[in-house]
């Protein structure tokens, strides 16, 4: 008999633990809606009666210029609704503790994608299985890894990109444009690709800065520069302005900011308008709704790419294991996040070599908190100033 959805839980969740963290980045990281100098990360820790703790991450972009979550809402969201919900749930259980989430929550897709992360790593780890193994099986153990090349300044881009190719890192870099006049973005992207030639792939993403007009013209001169694609160049509720760049450009569209899980996928796909999804597991609402944005992707005949909102360890490699079950990743993913900050938060070094990002190995995620960095960088803490001895 197949159990009930209401039936009393199995293994208890006796905690859910929110924790706001900055982290520095290691230069400004320019985009057309915000200038970063730090990330800031809302981790989740979910205790579990039978000893077990999963960890997740929800991290957004600029607070809340890039959408409608922030990490300190997120927080709030988590602590005052998602907790009393969770507390009645089964651990062991993630997919019915999700279904029951999204009965009584709306929306909050960043939110729910920290505590499915969390959960899952407690599942996975209570089976002594990889999360990517709970989603199906991963195809890959590695992932191409692109770079953003983001300081505002084209010499400085071209420097950072020639460091990352000398030492393997990446050879794919995304442009962040849309702040300038089209002409200077334009001569931007031209001579990144002048100076790095066929050692590189170059892409830009607008972030949604230009109107259909602009990016109609855009588009084509980027082409004529020797960009390989272009990521959302027009606002995320504009479908049929995207369905007619696309038809007329010679170069592939990607839709990033309009993917907001399964229903927009499907929206976009079935509308033609966009060649590339960007598949985000935060913006998507968690790690199973980003599988059925890509299945959904596979049955149009939409190209993949997966994307990040910067987020540190814990997301960068939720969304690994998700990306690692792909059957095609045609324009590889982004998971750089970690590598944009001062410092890891993980105990173990994620392996980025290669061009490439190792997909952890170990049960649930396979990553640690670092506590002790937690500790110094967790919001309100109070830092312990190191005394110098006196001289003498
Ligand atoms: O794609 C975005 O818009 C967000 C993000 C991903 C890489 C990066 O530099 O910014
Ligand atoms: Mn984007």
């Amino acid at each position: 008999m197949v159990e009930s959805m209401e039936s009393l839980a199995g293994i208890a969740i006796v905690e859910v633990e929110t924790i706001l963290v900055d982290v520095p980045t290691i230069r400004p990281h320019v985009l057309a809606m915000a200038t970063m100098n730090s990330q800031a990360i809302c981790l989740v820790r979910i205790r579990c009666a039978d000893g077990i703790t999963g960890i997740g991450e929800a991290t957004t972009i600029g607070g809340l210029a890039y959408g409608p979550e922030s990490p300190e809402g997120i927080k709030l969201a988590i602590d005052s609704y998602f907790t009393p919900i969770l507390k009645d749930c089964d651990a062991a259980r993630p997919a019915q503790a999700m279904t029951r989430l999204s009965r009584h929550i709306v929306g909050n897709n960043f939110a729910k994608c920290a505590i499915e992360t969390a959960l899952l790593d407690a599942q996975g780890k209570r089976c002594g299985l990889p999360v990517s193994e709970l989603l199906g099986g991963r195809l890959r153990d590695r992932l191409p890894v692109l770079w953003t090349l983001a300081s505002g300044r084209t010499d400085t881009d071209i420097a950072e990109a020639e460091r990352m190719i000398e030492a393997g890192r990446h050879d794919a870099f995304k442009l962040k444009i849309g702040k300038r006049a089209l002409a200077d973005d334009v001569a931007h992207v031209g001579a990144i690709k002048k100076a790095l030639g066929d050692r590189a792939s170059i892409r830009v993403d607008v972030n949604m800065a230009w109107d259909e007009t602009t990016a109609a013209r855009g588009i084509a001169m980027l082409a004529d520069v020797g960009c390989d694609l272009v990521e959302q160049p027009i606002i995320r509720h504009n479908r049929s302005g995207m369905a007619r760049l696309r038809a007329s450009a010679r170069i592939p569209i990607m839709a990033d900011e309009a993917l907001q899980g399964p229903a927009t996928a499907y929206d976009f796909a079935s509308h033609a308008a966009a060649d590339v999804f960007a598949v985000k597991v935060e913006q998507s609402g968690g790690l199973r709704a980003a599988c059925e944005v890509q299945a959904i992707a596979d049955a149009a005949g939409v190209a993949l790419y997966g994307g990040t909102m910067l987020e540190a360890g814990v997301g960068t490699i939720a969304s690994a294991h998700v990306f690692a079950t792909f059957p095609a990743l045609q324009f590889g993913t982004e998971l750089f996040g970690p590598l944009l900050l001062t410092e890891e938060i993980l105990t173990e070094p994620l392996d980025y070599s290669d061009f490439s990002l190792a997909v952890p190995a170990g049960p649930g995620l396979g990553i640690e908190l670092d506590e002790e960095r937690i500790a110094f960088h967790r919001r309100g803490a109070s830092r312990a100033t190191i005394s110098i001895p006196a001289a003498g």
